[in-house]
């Protein structure tokens, strides 16, 4: 078994001018809860596209399941299921036919798709709007399908960009025991967030990034040293502005 999940190796990303992700390497160990937290515009989404294949990167690699996804998409791509950051969803499918979708997309048997496309709905909260189109979803519920979409066919490794985001404490409850259960029987998930509090709580690991930039990695317990995750978070990216604020603002 490969010790790494994930192995980023020197990637780098420009938009014209702009360097959105600088050279960066992380290595995220086979069975960890990694997360990974950055301010707005940190470069957090171009690094996980880059490596679960999305994005070409401009120079670097990266290894899933010790697989090269660029020099061997298909087969990296069969061990990896990916919840992108807006990514359209074929939202003219019901949330069941794309749920289906996906899974015989991977090749899997029919039978057992449509199995596994039930208990995804059911823990999912999403049994009774199974036969909505996803077009008709809202946020969150389009948040659930698609991570559904990218669990059917059981991978290693789940890279999950700001999944709970626009999700309801209870569906996020069941999603975290859904990864949790998923960590302790060998699964690996990389996570990204800004809420500290959920990072500190439920990962093993974190990284931290800030202007396309790594600035620490490592246990949860190691990056933190001793304080709460978001104090050291902000010590790490740059203190919070002293700036008067919008005085204009102010009605009285
Ligand atoms: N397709 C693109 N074209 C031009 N610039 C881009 C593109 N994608 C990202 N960028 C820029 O790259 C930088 C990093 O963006 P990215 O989306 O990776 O950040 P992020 O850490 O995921 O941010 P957020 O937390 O706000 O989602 C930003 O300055 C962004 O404007």
């Amino acid at each position: 078994m490969n010790s790494m999940a994930l192995e980023i190796r020197n990637l780098a990303k420009q938009f014209g001018d702009k360097v959105a992700v600088n050279n960066v390497s992380l290595q995220v160990p086979t069975g960890s809860f990694y997360g990974l937290v950055g301010p707005n515009g940190a470069g957090k989404t171009t690094m996980l596209s880059m490596a679960t294949g999305l994005l070409r990167p401009d120079q670097g690699s990266a290894l899933v399941n010790g697989v090269d996804i660029w020099a061997a998409p298909h087969e990296a791509k069969a061990t990896l299921g990916v919840l992108a950051d807006g990514v359209r969803q074929f939202d003219r499918l019901t949330g069941r036919q794309l749920v289906t979708y996906a899974g015989l997309l991977r090749g899997m048997d029919r039978e057992e798709v449509a199995t596994r496309t039930e208990d995804l709905l059911r823990v999912m909260d999403l049994g009774e709007d199974g036969d909505k189109l996803v077009v008709d979803y809202s946020a969150g519920m389009t948040k659930k399908i698609s991570l559904a979409t990218a669990m059917i066919h059981s991978p290693k490794l789940l890279v999950l960009d700001e999944p709970f985001e626009a999700v309801d404490p209870v569906s996020a409850a069941n999603i975290r025991d859904i990864l949790n259960d998923y960590v302790s029987f060998g699964g690996t998930v990389i996570v990204s967030s800004h809420v500290m509090d959920l990072v500190q709580r439920m990962c093993s690991h974190v990284a931290v990034i800030d202007g396309g930039m790594l600035k620490a990695s490592g246990s949860v317990d190691e990056v933190r040293d001793g304080m709460s995750l978001e104090d050291r978070f902000v010590d790490l990216v740059g203190g919070r502005g002293t700036s008067e604020g919008l005085s204009w603002l102010r009605t009285s």
